[in-house]
């Protein structure tokens, strides 16, 4: 794994149940998963809109607020980077038109 990544995973963690006043994180662990899974959308859709009209620099941002949201969606329901990482292994080698027809079981 990616020590930044790590880096990040455990200031999120450590931000749950602290004061909300004094952190971002712990502020949006307080509001809720509903609230968390919006600003992911949001930043889904700056993201889209970056890669679409903004350049480079601004998609690089957007999609670093995208990954940050996410990670604390993912933190939320007691999963991390590592479980996304593990299943992109798990479809390493399986072409993607056989991983769309497992999933329709
Ligand atoms: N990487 C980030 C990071 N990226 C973006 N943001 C914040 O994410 C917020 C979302 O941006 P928006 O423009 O949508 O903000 P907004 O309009 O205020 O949002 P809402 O009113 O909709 O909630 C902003 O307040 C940004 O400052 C971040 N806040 C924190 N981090 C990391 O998380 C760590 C812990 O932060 P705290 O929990 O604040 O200590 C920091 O040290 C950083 O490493």
């Amino acid at each position: 794994m990616d020590p930044r990544i790590e880096r990040l995973e455990a200031v999120i963690k450590a931000r749950k149940g602290a004061d909300p006043s004094s952190s971002y994180v712990a502020s949006l662990f307080a509001k809720g998963t509903a609230k968390i899974a919006q600003k992911v959308g949001e930043e889904a859709t700056e993201t889209i809109i970056a890669a679409l009209h903004e350049g480079p620099e601004k998609l690089t941002s957007e999609a670093a607020d995208l990954l940050f949201h996410l990670s604390i969606l993912l933190a939320d329901a007691g999963l991390s980077m590592d479980d996304v990482l593990s299943e992109l292994e798990r479809r390493e080698g399986v072409s993607g038109i056989e991983e769309k027809a497992s999933r329709k079981g």
